[in-house]
């Protein structure tokens, strides 16, 4: 089996990926954090230099981490060839275009969310958005544990995406990314966003199809950030080995 190399592999995600990896009996290969920042080993997962030393003794590569950092775990997925999962969020156009670089010479998977039920909850999000008119007002409220530094979350983000797809427009010319003041009435045709942090909520996220005298909401609730791991365990060893490429979770999960 693919070994697995984990990029943050001393954060939350890291740590539950390291377990979804024993659980599943693939091999992790190592682990890296911000330079500096670890001893040699967390449990089983000995701690590497850097990235370039990570990529050279692993099949594949999860980045669960900082989106300061990706340009530099994208180049020493390049280097050595080993594909690479990117699992981190707060990702702008920038980190896209150099994802999309990146993809021409080795594999890269990236995804907001790396568990079946909201990859699943897009699709219907965007066939719901494709068949209600603009009459229906979309909004988007999520809700995750007080430790998160992005918002809107990822999957928020995908969610959007998903609604603009079905509705045929770009998220970016309809999206309204938090209200405060006297902000007129509400533009037709916009996507809403609505952001809650508290706790240790793993990640719940709601899309609201408000219309006149009646709403239909469909929604995601993480119970726990194990759901997460375990995609992205699948999601690593699905992509070692592959050719070049810009993949996505429904890739993997073949929806
Ligand atoms: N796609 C998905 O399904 C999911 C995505 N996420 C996303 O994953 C990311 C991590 O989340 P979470 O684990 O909760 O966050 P944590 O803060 O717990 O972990 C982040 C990890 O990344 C490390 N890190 C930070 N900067 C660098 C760097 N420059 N090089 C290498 N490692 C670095 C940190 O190391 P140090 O402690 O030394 O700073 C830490 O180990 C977030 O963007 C989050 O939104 C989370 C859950 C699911
Ligand atoms: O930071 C988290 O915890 C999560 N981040 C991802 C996101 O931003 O969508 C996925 C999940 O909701 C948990």
């Amino acid at each position: 089996m693919a070994k697995i190399g984990i990029i943050g592999a001393g954060g939350r995600m890291g740590r539950a990926i390291a377990a979804a990896a024993a659980d599943a009996g693939a091999k992790v290969s190592g682990g890296i954090d911000r330079p500096g920042t670890r001893p040699d080993a967390l449990g089983d997962v000995p701690l590497l230099a850097d990235a370039a030393s990570l990529a050279a003794v692993s099949d594949v590569m999860v980045d669960f981490s900082s989106p300061a950092a990706l340009a530099a775990h994208l180049d020493a997925a390049i280097a050595a060839g080993t594909p690479i999962v990117i699992g981190t969020t707060g990702l702008e156009p920038a980190h896209h275009a150099l994802i999309d670089e990146a993809a021409k010479s080795v594999a890269v998977l990236q995804a907001f969310n790396t568990s079946l039920g909201v990859n699943l909850l897009a699709h219907l999000v965007r066939e719901t958005a494709a068949r209600l008119g603009t009459d229906w007002d979309i909004e988007i409220v999520e809700m995750h544990h007080r430790h998160k530094v992005d918002a809107p979350s990822g999957t928020g983000i995908l969610l959007g995406q998903a609604a603009a797809t079905g509705r045929e427009v770009a998220l970016a010319d309809v999206a309204v990314r938090g209200r405060d003041g006297i902000t007129g009435a509400r533009p037709e045709g916009a996507i809403g966003f609505a952001v809650l942090r508290g706790g240790s909520v793993a990640g719940d996220h709601q899309v609201v199809f408000a219309g006149e005298g009646e709403r239909l909401e469909l929604g995601h609730r993480a119970e726990s950030r194990a759901i997460f791991a375990r995609g992205a365990v699948k999601a690593a060893l699905w992509l070692a080995g592959r050719a070049p490429g810009r993949y996505t979770m429904n890739d993997v999960l073949g929806l």
